[in-house]
């Protein structure tokens, strides 16, 4: 059985009463529905507000060449990618099949963000990490062997791939001995599994707004990663000073007051979490998917 997706937004209140249960079904899900969450979630943490040094509803951040516009022009652009992806999780192929086509869809992916951005590398890191979760979902009962079927994806050799550029994470990954979004991948999302998606669910739990919770996980996140955008603009010293200031406001006594100050902070000294954006976007992929899931299941009943 497929189903379509139902158009609902989820409320705080409907999100924190929906219990995780073990045995969801991502895989009857449409690839078209899968398409649209993704996008969804990469669009909802561009509009997050407010990010230390990443483009939200305030402005640029610290990015002298993307806007919001931009980033949700970017967002859209990567549906019919998505839409593959999801298809070819679907499809009978063996693990290096589905490797190489995954591969060859991923980087006209690439293209066809770079098209809607003039060039601008907006979402490279965002098309890897929901990518590999959304063919991998395509295919899955639950959000475990969602993310192991990722990782194992992530693992293989891509046969079909030019040799590897040289990109900032590349020389941010040789400087500083960092695995980056590849090892992000390859370990099973870590800091989804680990860091994210039980911020999300407990500061949910507690009755915070969606906003709330997503800006706690972002923030749980920017302490966490080894961000090579971090790395790339501010060295090891940059990194440190990020994590440390995300700790910190996560735990102050007055929320907004401590984002606001560390977000301006973060803009004038030009530091950007683009990995921890991307990785927010996949445990709020993973999430709706449930929420989702769950919605449909009690229309059935
Ligand atoms: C395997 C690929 C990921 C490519 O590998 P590559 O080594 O080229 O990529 P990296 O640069 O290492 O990382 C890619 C992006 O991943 C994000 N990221 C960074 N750290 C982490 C982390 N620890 N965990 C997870 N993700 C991380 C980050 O993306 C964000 O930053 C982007 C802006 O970056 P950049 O342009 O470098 O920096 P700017 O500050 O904007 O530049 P300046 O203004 O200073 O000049 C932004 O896009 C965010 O998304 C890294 O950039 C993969 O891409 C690949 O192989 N693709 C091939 C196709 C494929 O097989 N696809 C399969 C799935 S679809
Ligand atoms: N909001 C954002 N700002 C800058 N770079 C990003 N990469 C992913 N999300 C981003």
């Amino acid at each position: 059985m497929t189903t379509t997706l139902a158009s609902t937004t989820p409320t705080a209140t409907s999100i924190a009463a929906a219990a995780p249960r073990p045995g969801i079904e991502p895989a009857t899900l449409e690839p078209a529905a899968l398409a649209r969450l993704a996008v969804d979630a990469i669009a909802s943490e561009a509009l997050l507000t407010p990010k230390p040094g990443l483009v939200d509803g305030n402005g640029r951040g610290s990015h002298d060449d993307m806007n919001l516009q931009m980033l949700l022009r970017s967002s859209e652009a990567l549906l019919p990618t998505f839409e593959g992806l999801a298809g070819l999780g679907q499809q009978q192929l063996s693990r290096q099949q589905l490797r190489d086509r995954v591969g060859v869809l991923g980087r006209s992916g690439e293209g066809a963000m770079l098209q809607a951005t003039d060039g601008v590398n907006t979402h490279r890191g965002a098309l890897w990490a929901v990518g590999l979760l959304v063919t991998a979902a395509a295919s899955s009962a639950t959000e475990d062997e969602t993310l192991a079927r990722a990782a194992e994806l992530a693992a293989t050799a891509d046969s079909a791939g030019p040799p590897p550029r040289s990109s900032h994470g590349q020389k941010a990954l040789r400087a500083h001995g960092v695995s980056g979004a590849v090892g992000e991948a390859v370990a099973g999302f870590p800091h989804i599994v680990d860091v994210a998606l039980p911020a999300l669910r407990s500061s949910l739990g507690r009755g915070e707004s969606v906003e709330r919770a997503r800006l706690r996980t972002l923030l749980a996140l920017i302490a966490t990663v080894d961000d090579t955008c971090v790395l790339h603009r501010g060295g090891a010293a940059g990194l440190r000073w990020m994590q440390r200031s995300a700790r910190r406001a996560e735990s102050a006594p007055d929320f907004d007051h401590a984002l606001r100050a560390f977000s301006d902070e973060a803009d004038r000294r030009r530091l950007s979490p683009g990995g921890s954006a991307d990785l927010l976007a996949g445990a709020i992929f993973l999430d709706s998917l449930r929420f989702h899931l769950q919605e449909n299941d009690h229309a059935h009943v």
